[in-house]
C-alpha cells in the first residue's frame, strides 16, 4: 500500500527556519513521521527520510537508480568533471580511481604530517592568550590538505597556496552560489570576475605542481596528487590534467571546511565537559605514535559523538532515474529524495538523551550505517571518511597533549552556538574561544 506524505512545506517561513537553524528545523519535521517533504529552491519538492528504515531504502537501492541533483551551487568551484557532479558509469570509474588514495591503511602515512600541522599551530598560541578555535582548526586542516593532497611541503609555496585558497573560498560568496544569473563578468569587474581570476590562479598553482611531478616522476612521493598521477582506469588510461585539477579542487572543497568544523566542535565539547576532558587526558597519558593514537577507543568515541551531534553536511540528496518507494511513499523519475541527517542523529529511540554529549554511547553500541550517516552512504559515501576520522583523532590528541586550554565562564554562559549553513557545510554561528593556560 502506498501512503501519502504530509504536505510539503514551501514558502518564506520554511526557507527562513531552515536557513536559521537547519538542525532544529529537521528535528522538528521528523516528529511528523518517517518521511516529510520540503520545497528546496531549484530542486522542487524533496522527500526526506528521517528514520533508519527509510535511509536503508535509499542507500540500499541500486546506484543506477540515482543521479546527483543539479544544479549544484558548488559546480563553479569544483568543475563539471568533479566526482560530486558525475553520475552513472563515469562516477563509478572516477571513484574507483580515487578511492585507493583514501584507504584506511594509507592514512597511517599521513599521521606525522597531521600531528606536525597541529603542533605548529599550538606553537603560535601564547600562554594566557585567547584562541579562536574555528580559525585555528581551519589553518590546521588547510596545512594538512596542502601537504597530503597537493604534495606541497616547501613553507614559502605553502604560504602561497594558503593565500590563494583562502581568497578563492572567500570570493565565492552566497549570491554567486545561489543566483546563477550573477555569474557574469562586467568588463573584468565584479564578484564573478574576481572569483574566476582566483580560480585561474589556483589552477595555475596546481598545473605547476602537476608538471613538476610529471617531470621528476612520482617515486618516493606519497601525496594524493602523486597517487592520482600514477593511477589508471580499467582500460589503462589515466586522468587528464584538467580532470585532475577538478578532482583536486573537489577534495579541497569537500574536505577542508567539513573537517575544520568537526574539529572545532570536538574542541568545544572536550573543553565544555570536564569529565570528557579528564578521561581523554588519561587515555592519552601513555606514549603513542601519531598513527597509533587514531586507534584509541575513547578518543574515537569523542570524534563519533561530535559527528553525531554536529553533522557538517546536514542533508544528503539524490535525484531518481526511476520510481522508488520510501516508507510506503512513492516517488517517480526526476524527483529528488534525501536523508535529513540531524533527524536521524537525534532520534531518541536510537540515541537516548540525544542532546547530551555522551561519547560512551559509541563504546556501548556501534550504530548501523543507516542510523549514523555523517558521511552519507551507499555508492556516494564520502571518499574522505577514513581521512577525516584519522585527522580528527590525530589533531585532537596533539592539541590536548600539547596545550592546556580552558573554556571561560563567559564562553560557557553564551551557550552552545547554533549551526548555520555556509556553502556545502553547516558551521557554528559564532567563533568558539578557548584560553591557553599560562602554565601549559
Ligand atoms: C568531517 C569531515 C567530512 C564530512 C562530515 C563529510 C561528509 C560528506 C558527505 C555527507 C558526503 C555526501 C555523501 C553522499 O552523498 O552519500 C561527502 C562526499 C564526499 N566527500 Fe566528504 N566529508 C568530510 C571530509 C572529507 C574529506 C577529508 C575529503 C577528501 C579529502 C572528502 C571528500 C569527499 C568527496 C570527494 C565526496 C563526493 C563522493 C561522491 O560523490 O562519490 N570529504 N562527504
Amino acid at each position: 500500500m502506498t501512503r501519502s506524505v504530509t504536505s510539503p512545506r514551501f514558502g518564506a517561513a520554511h526557507a527562513l527556519a531552515m536557513g536559521y537553524d537547519p538542525e532544529r528545523y529537521f528535528r522538528r519535521r521528523a516528529n511528523e513521521g518517517e518521511t516529510f517533504a520540503v520545497g528546496l529552491p531549484g530542486l522542487g519538492e524533496v522527500l526526506f527520510a528521517s528514520t533508519a528504515a527509510g535511509v536503508r531504502e535509499i542507500f540500499g537501492a541500486p546506484a543506477t537508480l540515482f543521479s546527483p541533483p543539479t544544479p549544484n551551487p558548488i559546480a563553479p568551484l569544483v568543475g563539471d568533471g568533479s566526482l560530486i557532479l558525475l553520475s552513472g558509469e563515469r562516477h563509478r570509474r572516477e571513484r574507483t580511481l580515487l578511492m585507493p588514495s583514501f584507504h584506511g591503511e594509507r592514512m597511517r602515512a599521513y599521521a606525522d604530517v597531521m600531528a606536525h600541522a597541529a603542533a605548529e599551530e599550538i606553537e603560535s598560541w601564547r600562554p594566557g592568550a585567547d584562541i579562536a578555535v574555528r580559525a585555528a582548526a581551519q589553518s590546521i586542516t588547510l596545512h594538512i590538505i596542502i601537504r597530503t593532497v597537493f604534495g606541497v611541503s616547501d613553507p614559502a609555496r605553502r604560504d602561497e597556496y594558503e593565500r590563494v585558497i583562502t581568497a578563492l573560498m572567500q570570493s565565492y560568496i552566497a549570491p554567486l552560489m545561489f543566483v546563477p544569473a550573477l555569474r557574469r563578468e562586467v568588463v573584468g569587474l565584479g564578484p564573478w570576475a574576481r572569483f574566476v581570476r582566483l580560480r585561474a590562479q589556483f589552477d595555475a598553482l596546481l598545473s605547476e605542481q602537476i608538471a613538476e611531478r610529471r617531470r621528476t616522476g612520482v617515486d618516493g612521493y606519497d601525496d594524493v596528487l602523486s597517487l592520482l598521477l600514477s593511477a589508471t582506469y580499467e582500460d589503462g588510461t589515466s586522468l587528464s590534467d584538467e580532470d585532475l585539477r577538478q578532482e583536486l579542487r573537489t577534495l579541497l572543497v569537500a574536505g577542508h571546511e567539513t573537517t575544520a568544523t568537526s574539529l572545532a566542535w570536538a574542541m568545544y565539547h572536550i573543553h565544555h565537559d570536564d569529565g570528557v576532558r579528564e578521561r581523554l587526558v588519561a587515555e592519552l597519558a601513555a606514549d603513542h605514535s601519531p598513527a597509533d593514537v587514531a586507534k584509541l577507543p575513547y578518543l574515537n568515541a569523542i570524534c563519533q559523538e561530535t559527528l553525531r551531534m554536529h553533522p557538517t553536511v546536514s542533508i544528503v540528496l539524490r535525484r531518481l532515474n526511476g520510481p522508488l518507494t520510501i516508507r510506503g511513499v512513492q516517488r517517480s523519475e526526476g524527483d529528488v529524495v534525501g536523508v535529513a541527517v540531524p533527524a536521524l542523529h537525534f532520534d531518541p529511540k536510537v540515541f537516548p538523551e540525544p542532546d547530551t554529549f555522551d561519547p560512551d554511547r559509541f563504546l556501548l553500541r556501534k550504530p548501523t550505517p543507516f542510523e549514523f550517516t555523517p558521511f552519507g552512504g551507499g555508492h556516494r559515501r564520502c571518499v574522505g571518511a577514513a581521512f577525516a576520522n584519522f585527522e580528527l583523532a590525530v589533531v585532537l590528541a596533539t592539541i590536548v597533549k600539547g596545550a592546556e586550554l580552558e573554556m571561560s565562564a563567559a564562553e560557557r554562559r553564551r551557550g552552545q552556538p547554533r549551526s548555520v549553513p555556509r556553502g556545502i557545510a553547516v558551521l557554528p554561528s559564532r567563533e568558539i574561544v578557548l584560553r591557553r593556560l599560562r602554565r601549559s
